[in-house]
């Protein structure tokens, strides 16, 4: 191991220009992170589309003079740890005030529902109700699945051999079929809309997959947890942060947003797309909407990448982060990488009803349905309902940050989430009509509503979730060398077809590309940075014969050669902070600089 810094800067060429192709949020927190670190770089974004936000967006509806905010995509965050860098990027835009909470106490935080064997079920949350205890007993799926959660660590450990399988495979080995069918397709279907008999335990369900490899069975509780020798990089960023101590001011809001369990913006999660363009804008992004580049191409002589928009222009770049989905991308490589161009996605309908009367849904959350549903109890596989207005009516502002009392909804305001993995052939979809029609027939079914909703929406988000199937993460490792190879490490990519479809992660993985191509991550194994980095496994890292350098920071952490990698994307991402503020990297000057 080479523990050399100040080579490792003096070799790294600092990008004069860098073009960011798709202007979803990955896209923003990239063009945000390089143009706030380093001012000076030239940095585009090319959007196709005639907006930035990608799949964050909120449309507003008014009912006899009340704005009703329906959602077409993301709604509400998690208020945990690893969310702690989009807990900073609100403070950065000064957006504390437009958050609202939901109190871990509310019904839209106790009250989770599951569509099973033709009823809604209550989940079991927190602290176990008489509700609860009496569903266990009641509910055959409930009582054999604490049967099996108990006796889960007497069942024998993965076979080693074993590189990947489906979540199906896994939840059943470890704990039956059918809580694999039953239970954990539903929370599959809240999150990638996908099939659980074709997505990787690896990459979906990737801590309790590796805790069952290192322990031979899963430890829940935060106890074993805190033992694992692993980290995301969003747990450490949030551990080095706190190192600023009790003063700093992402701590202050985490812990003030501590009593709750989920928040939203309170004009809508586009809020957060809006206050972050007026920011880019400010620092000087450059942002090309309505153009889709169309090739890309490395020159070897000048060392930069040309992009070819669709009308014919040409501009090249010191380097490009490509923040869009695998597939496209690989239409604009000179030669087509299998490993991004099978990534397969999903198809949603989303559809919002708001209806006059209040309360026509229980009180709580929404409900998930599961895929063992019967075709006939679901013939238009639905995926779930949310129930919007509870939760927004549930919501508490933030008052020591002068968030003001929050509007509440008179009606009743829900979305249903249709298609997904069921629509998986499709070639044509729903039209808004019957797309509607099919939500509110969901609705009639399972909640007895029957009501003329006042106003509606139909949102087709086509190919809107990335499936990672079995093998994902084996193809990510495959293709970081080949990105080196064909962009002499300058193409790096990013975005929800490699590493998450979280709003909150996909805000980490554009600030950890853009401080990766800026070169504050030194160079780890090759020319360049290609974004994959943090998905190379133990036994990969230890193949490939490339350059490692360490910081020391690193070294005070190192329990392997993973953590240690791990742990210095948090390591850097703190340091960047620090880096603006004295726009003089610890460990030497950044000397040669190359277009
Ligand atoms: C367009 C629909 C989406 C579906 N899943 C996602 C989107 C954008 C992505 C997603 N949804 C959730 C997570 C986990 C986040 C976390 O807190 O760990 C991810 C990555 C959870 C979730 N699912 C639903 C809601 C309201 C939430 C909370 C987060 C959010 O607002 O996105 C509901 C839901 N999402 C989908 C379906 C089918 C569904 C059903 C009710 C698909």
């Amino acid at each position: 191991m080479c523990i050399d810094e100040k080579s490792a800067l003096a070799d790294y060429p600092i990008p004069r220009t860098v073009a960011i192709l798709g202007g979803g949020i990955t896209g923003m927190m990239a063009a945000f992170w390089i143009k706030f670190l380093q001012p000076e770089v030239f940095v585009s974004i090319y959007e196709k589309s005639d907006r930035l936000g990608g799949w964050i967006q909120t449309k507003t509806m008014d009912y006899e003079g009340q704005k009703i905010l329906m959602e077409t995509g993301p709604r509400t965050f998690r208020n945990t740890p690893s969310n702690l860098n989009l807990i900073d990027m609100v403070r950065r835009l000064k957006l504390e005030k437009e958050i609202m909470c939901v109190p871990k106490t509310a019904p839209a935080a106790t009250s989770r529902y599951m569509w099973l064997k033709s009823k809604l079920v209550r989940l079991p949350s927190g602290k176990a109700t008489w509700e609860d205890i009496k569903n266990i007993f009641t509910l055959p799926i409930l009582r054999h699945s604490l049967g099996r959660f108990i006796t889960q660590p007497l069942r024998p450990a993965r076979d080693p051999s074993v590189k990947d399988e489906t979540i199906a495979e896994f939840i059943s080995r470890r704990f039956s079929k059918r809580i694999s069918h039953e239970l954990a397709s539903a929370v599959i279907h809240g999150i990638y809309a996908g099939d659980v008999n074709k997505l990787s335990a690896k990459s979906t369900l990737g801590k309790l997959w590796r805790e069952e490899g290192m322990f031979g069975w899963i430890p829940f509780g935060k106890k074993y947890v805190r033992l694992k020798p692993f980290y995301t990089s969003s747990e450490l960023l949030h551990r080095l942060e706190l190192f600023n101590g009790p003063r700093s001011a992402n701590y202050n809001l985490f812990f003030s947003m501590v009593p709750y369990t989920v928040a939203a913006f309170r004009n809508g999660s586009e809020s957060l797309v809006r206050a972050l363009e007026a920011e880019l804008v400010k620092l000087g992004v450059r942002i090309v909407k309505n153009r889709e580049v169309s090739s890309l191409t490395f020159n070897e002589s000048t060392g930069t990448v040309t992009c070819r928009s669709e009308d014919g222009r040409t501009e090249s770049f010191s380097n490009v982060i490509s923040t869009i989905p695998g597939p496209q991308l690989n239409k604009l490589l000179p030669a087509s990488l299998p490993e991004i161009k099978n990534i397969e996605s999903v198809t949603c309908q989303v559809v919002n009803l708001y209806f006059k009367t209040p309360n026509l849904t229980p009180a709580g959350f929404g409900y998930l349905i599961p895929q063992s549903t019967p075709a006939e109890e679901n013939p238009e596989h639905a995926l779930g309902v949310i129930f919007d207005s509870h939760t927004r009516n549930d919501c508490e502002p933030l008052k020591e940050y002068g968030g003001e009392p929050i509007e509440k909804i008179p009606g009743t305001l829900v979305t249903v989430m249709m298609g997904g993995h069921y629509w998986k052939d499709r070639t044509e979809y729903p039209s808004s009509e019957e797309a509607i029609l099919m939500a509110r027939t969901t609705l009639a079914r399972h909640l007895g509503i029957t009501e003329e909703p006042v106003l509606t929406n139909a949102t087709l988000q086509k190919d809107c979730i990335p499936q990672y199937t079995v093998g994902h993460e084996e193809r990510m490792e495959n293709l970081l060398p080949k990105l080196v190879d064909m962009f002499d490490g300058r193409l790096a990519v990013a975005g929800a077809s490699y590493t998450s479809v979280s709003v909150p992660d996909l805000m980490l993985a554009g600030r950890e590309v853009a401080i990766g191509v800026l070169g504050y991550r030194r160079r780890l194994y090759h020319n360049g940075y290609t974004g994959l980095e943090t998905m190379l496994s133990e036994a990969q890292l230890e193949k490939i014969p490339m350059k490692k350098y360490y910081s020391l920071m690193d070294l005070n952490f190192n329990v392997s050669v993973l953590n240690a990698q791990k742990k210095m994307i948090g390591a850097y991402a703190y340091e960047s902070d620090a880096i603006a503020r004295n726009k003089q990297p610890q460990g030497g000057k950044r000397t040669r600089r190359r277009k």
